[in-house]
């Protein structure tokens, strides 16, 4: 059966750790592995990181940078010959490969995030493999993924991806870092994230990764939300997605939840950056969780973090537990003043005000007045 999956491979599997030079057999590999899932019929996308690894040793940098400007100077010296060293491995295979480079900015803008949608899936269709890494050399430190752990899983998300393997520097996830704890134990199978809670993870392994794991179980989370499939697993011997596919049990596999119901809501959960939070009473967690209903002021205990009318805000129990994401019709000033107030109130309370634009307001135009809901369910999104 023709799957559609995302591999995502760090520098610490790309790049030899102490020249920092490209691990080539390991690329061979990749590629080979890669080449041989396209003949099978299955839709790739590949996520590589090492722009700054590799632009590092192309300029004799012995450390990674620290400085911004540097950073991203050095990874558009890296990425062009990444590229190059992956195009000359492809044709080799006859396999067409395209090279997308996407911001966070490029997933919050809705008209973007489609145009994305619709680029990957031209590109699934021809049957190239399109290569994608974070555009480090224009991002903004505010609108960056940081790492391609969550951007790969961003990016699951976007192409509805059925796998998104995790190919890194360790074999699986363990109970604490292997690399400092000896009594380490392996993790086979997560089946609820909340099974983590107690686990050690530390920071990335080499000065080259980033993130480490906590990155790693970040992107499992916003995957396994999107009913993507993940497995953490080895790097260094690539051919293990083969057979992971055909049932062995290698590496750690999260297993996946129901995902949002359409690609809006799957946008709106993980393509947007949440701007603030509501905290809701009992009654309203049953309300949404479990009635499929719209969020009322009436149900708000407080309101977090400053936001405008058609932001996305997180939602969240009265402990402070993430339940799901939506878009508000009201500014956070406004909310601060009916949270938890009567809808038939809330245009005594604030007045007629303005009416407002929806943030995707090409096809809905105006708001009517002091909207009946906070977050209409179309604009709510359950993410436990
Ligand atoms: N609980 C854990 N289980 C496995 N590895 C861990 C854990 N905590 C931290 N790590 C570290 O995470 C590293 C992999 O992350 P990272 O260096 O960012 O790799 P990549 O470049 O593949 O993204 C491992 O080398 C390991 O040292
Ligand atoms: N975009 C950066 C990679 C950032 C990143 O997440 O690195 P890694 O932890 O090695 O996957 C680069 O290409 O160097």
């Amino acid at each position: 059966m023709s799957q559609t999956l995302v591999l995502k491979i760090g520098t610490s599997s790309l790049t030899q750790p102490d020249s920092g030079d490209l691990a080539l057999s390991t690329l061979a590999r990749l590629v080979e592995t890669l080449t041989q899932l396209r003949r099978q019929g299955h839709r790739l996308v590949l996520v590589s990181s090492g722009a700054v690894g590799v632009g590092c040793a192309r300029l004799g940098l012995s450390d990674r940078p620290r400085r911004l400007a540097t950073k991203q100077a050095v990874a558009a010296v890296g990425q062009g010959r990444l590229m190059r060293v992956y195009d000359d491995l492809f044709t080799s295979l006859q396999q067409p490969i395209a090279q997308i480079l996407l911001t966070r900015k490029d997933l919050v803008q809705r008209s973007s995030y489609v145009n994305a949608y619709n680029t990957f899936q031209e590109l699934l269709k021809l049957g190239v493999i399109p290569i994608v890494n974070e555009n480090d050399t224009i991002a903004t430190e505010e609108l960056k993924f940081g790492d391609n752990d969550t951007l790969s899983a961003l990016v699951a998300s976007l192409v509805e991806a059925d796998w998104l393997f995790l190919l890194t520097d360790v074999d699986r996830l363990y109970s604490a870092d292997p690399n400092r704890n000896p009594d380490a134990q392996p993790i086979k199978k997560v089946k609820h994230l909340n099974e983590l809670l107690n686990l050690e993870v530390g920071n990335a392994g080499s000065a080259w990764g980033t993130g480490g794991m906590q990155t790693k179980i970040a992107a499992a989370r916003i995957a396994s939300d999107s009913g993507v499939r993940t497995v953490i697993t080895a790097g260094k011997t690539p051919e293990n997605v083969l057979a992971i596919l055909e049932g062995a049990d290698i590496g750690t596999h999260f297993v996946p939840h129901a995902k949002p119901e359409n690609a809006r809501k799957r946008w709106i959960a993980f393509g947007l950056v949440p701007q603030g939070q509501l905290l809701l009473d009992a009654g309203a967690v049953t309300a949404i969780c479990q009635g499929g209903k719209s969020l009322l002021a009436a149900g708000l205990t407080a309101v977090r973090g400053k936001f405008q009318a058609n932001d996305a805000v997180i939602l969240c129990d009265e402990r402070g537990k993430e339940l799901g994401r939506g878009l508000v019709n009201y500014p956070s000033d406004d909310l601060e003043r009916i949270c938890g107030v009567q809808s038939e109130d809330i245009s005594r309370i604030l007045g007629d005000g303005e009416s407002r634009t929806l943030r995707d307001g090409e096809s809905r135009t105006l708001r009517e007045r002091s909207p009946d809901t906070v977050i209409h369910r179309d604009n709510l999104v359950l993410t436990r």
